[in-house]
């Protein structure tokens, strides 16, 4: 029945504080008020409508995300909300849409890498949205190996100009969001020739449309690269496609924070490492890590709720069956993802922290972190993004048949994450940056540059590297189980912030304790995964695989009195999760046979093309084959 919570059973066994949890999960009392204050305003406004997306056409679908975000710039307006409250608001409208690489990207690409004249003539323009950008990079032959760009910006000393051109069909631009329809200006990313010498790649601001009638620009040929996995996800998105016909932009449109063209011609590379001109990827790579959290807890919310809701088998003299949530596989499948969406949204926290350290550092031209930042931003993004597109697809498995169905939320949810394992660096690309990064370090044991930091641990390997110095395979050859061990490199670095995260003062009755049952599941969890390293290296005996096991199953039944509560925690409204299994009053079944008679395929008892295809069969007025 409506306003009976059917999940209140469940919130009762809760043997901590909530409301301290949604503090701690939110990361600040004012972080949850923020949250919980838009998101309910997002709920509450019939303009952010969501359930109706995968009904429209792929026309009808992009306008209403214009529609949508025009709507929620309206509202950022009207209502006066700072940046921090409108950057929330754009996330619980919870749409892929231009808006995201505009203020995802295009700004951070000008604060990070545009002077000081620069961004006070382009940042007022993007902030009040007088012009909309987007971050044009990958090429339809190159996103991953960013040398190999093919888009050239040659410098015409005559004009003071750059002259943008697209020399192949392979340099086209091709996949940046936002360009396809909407953009009205791009950070290109293009071969600087100087005098005929070339000096790698750089961004370069370039008008795409006119401001009058977003008509593209003399020598400009764009437009959207087409249907996307999925129905509805990620073709809310203009991902475009762009050529350049020897486009002409003034001189002081190349960002020049890391390398400077004069007008006399003269190319000077400023004392910072060119790396810096990829700086908005290692910002971007931060975010992704934190919005992993978010979309795995989504998950593990919708999966959670409705694995205390569905009862299966297990009926004892016509008693009620038994909750899927009770059975040890169910928990061995969801209380490590439940686990995991507390780790990365610690693991989150420490990279925002990072991050904000070396940009603090950058700033005072010192460099001594950027190789781990990158290292780390590189590598956690790989694993949390990896983990979370398993862990939703897992999640909707946990559900059945219904987790199938569009009302239960997770097949969308799964088609706009998983490109995430793909954009701002394909994962296993980025983790060979992580090996390089390791090898690196390696090489350097025994110097006077002792490794700190997240590779502190790997003064205990330089006994190794002794002995076995001299014996070196390529990179390359090696290169797979290099991947491994980056991988375990940045899974220890998770598990260690979990630790310290435990260690600071966390208020709430019981709230740090089922945080520690958490990091422990998290942590048995990889290792009985993993056994095999761990047992063929020595580093634990078969007893302590058992005991991590028996341990692990101890943990499961700690954490199931507390599941619901754990998932509360992350606050999400109904309207968020989009999930009738994830129904905070877990009132499902009474809304999953409502919902499906409003699919428009039941606006009729009798379907179109009945008669047409239908009938004559029955009829046998179609000849039917000599059975
Ligand atoms: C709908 C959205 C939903 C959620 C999003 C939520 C939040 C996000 C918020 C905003 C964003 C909005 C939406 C996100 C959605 C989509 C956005 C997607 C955008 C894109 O995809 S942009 C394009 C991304 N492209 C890439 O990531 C390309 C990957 N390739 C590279 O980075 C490089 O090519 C490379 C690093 C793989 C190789 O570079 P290289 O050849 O120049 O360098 P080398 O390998 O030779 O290394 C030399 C040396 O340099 C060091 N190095 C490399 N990179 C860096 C770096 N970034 N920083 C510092 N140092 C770096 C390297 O370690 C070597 O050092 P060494 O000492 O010599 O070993
Ligand atoms: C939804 C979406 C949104 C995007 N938005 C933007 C955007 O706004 N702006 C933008 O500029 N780009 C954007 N991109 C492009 C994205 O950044 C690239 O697709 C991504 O960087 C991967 O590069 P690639 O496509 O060249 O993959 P490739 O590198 O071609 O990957 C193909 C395969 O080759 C492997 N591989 C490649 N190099 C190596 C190597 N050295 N060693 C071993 N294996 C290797 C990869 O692991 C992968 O398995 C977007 C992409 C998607 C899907």
């Amino acid at each position: 029945m409506e306003g009976v919570d059917h999940l209140a059973h469940e919130r009762n066994k809760s043997e901590f504080d909530v409301d301290a949890m949604k503090i701690v999960w939110a990361g600040s009392p004012h972080a949850f008020d923020v949250s919980d204050r838009i998101s309910k305003l997002v709920a509450s406004d019939p303009g952010f409508r969501k359930d109706n997306r995968s009904t429209l056409s792929r026309k009808e679908l992009f306008k209403n995300t214009l529609r949508k975000a025009a709507y929620a710039w309206k509202t950022i307006v009207d209502l006066r909300l700072s940046e921090e409250e409108a950057a929330k608001l754009r996330f619980y409208v919870d749409e892929p849409a231009f808006t995201d690489l505009h203020w995802g990207m295009f700004i951070p690409a000008i604060k990070g890498q545009g002077t000081e004249e620069q961004q006070q003539k382009w940042l007022p323009l993007a902030y009040k949205m007088q012009i909309i950008g987007c971050y044009a990079q990958t090429e339809l032959g190159h996103g991953s190996n960013v040398q190999g760009l093919e888009t050239t910006a040659t410098f015409d000393p005559q004009t003071d100009e750059f002259i943008i051109h697209s020399p192949t069909l392979t340099s086209s631009k091709w996949w940046p969001g936002g360009l396809g329809k909407v953009a009205t200006h791009a950070i290109a990313y293009a071969r600087l020739i100087v005098g005929g010498r070339e000096h790698g790649v750089n961004g370069f601001i370039v008008q795409l449309r006119s401001l009058e009638d977003h008509s593209p620009l003399l020598g400009i040929t764009v437009g959207d690269i087409g249907m996307k996995f999925g129905n509805g996800a990620y073709n809310t998105m203009d991902n475009g496609v762009l050529r350049f016909d020897h486009v002409r932009i003034p001189r002081n449109q190349m960002l020049m924070r890391v390398s400077q063209v004069t007008c006399e011609g003269k190319y000077k590379q400023s004392d910072v490492p060119r790396q810096l001109v990829y700086g908005t990827m290692v910002y971007v790579r931060q975010t992704i890590v934190a919005d992993a959290s978010c979309a795995l807890s989504r998950a593990v919310c919708i999966a959670t709720r409705y694995s205390a809701v569905r009862r299966q088998f297990g009926s004892q003299n016509g008693g009620p069956e038994t909750q899927v949530i009770d059975y040890k596989t169910q928990q061995s499948r969801l209380f490590p993802l439940l686990a995991s969406a507390y780790a990365f949204r610690f693991i989150g926290e420490w990279l925002k922290w990072l991050y904000a350290d070396v940009t603090q550092r950058l700033q005072a031209n010192d460099f001594s972190t950027l190789p781990e930042a990158h290292a780390c931003t590189a590598g956690l993004k790989s694993l949390t993004t990896t983990a979370t597109a398993d862990g939703i697809e897992e999640c909707r498995k946990l559900c059945g048949g219904h987790g199938y169905l569009c009302s239960s939320g997770l097949p969308e949810l799964f088609a706009v994450y998983v490109p995430a394992c793909t954009y701002e660096g394909d994962n296993t690309v980025l983790l060979l940056q992580v090996a390089r990064f390791l090898m690196k370090t390696v090489s350097q044991l025994g110097s006077s540059k002792k490794p700190v930091g997240t590779i502190a641990y790997m003064t205990r390997v330089e006994h190794l590297m002794q002995c076995r110095c001299g014996v070196q395979r390529g990179f390359a050859e090696l290169s797979v189980d290099l991947v491994e061990a980056a991988v375990a490199h940045c899974q220890l670095i998770v598990v260690s912030k979990f630790i310290e995260k435990l260690q600071q003062e966390i208020p709430g009755k019981g709230v740090k304790q089922q945080l520690e049952v958490l990091c422990n599941i998290y942590a048995l969890f990889l290792l009985h995964k993993h056994q095999g390293d761990f047992l063929s290296t020595g580093c634990i005996t078969p007893k302590h695989a058992a005991l991590a096991n028996d341990e692990l199953r101890s943990l499961y039944s700690q954490v199931r009195p507390n599941a619901i509560a754990l998932v509360d925690a992350f606050n999400y409204t109904d309207h968020y999760l989009g999930s009738i299994l994830g129904c905070y009053d877990g009132n499902v079944y009474p809304k999953l046979y409502e919902a499906a008679w409003k699919d428009p395929l039941n606006e009729s008892v009798v379907p179109d093309g009945y008669h047409q295809y239908i009938r004559p069969l029955l009829k046998q007025e179609i000849r039917t084959a000599r059975l």
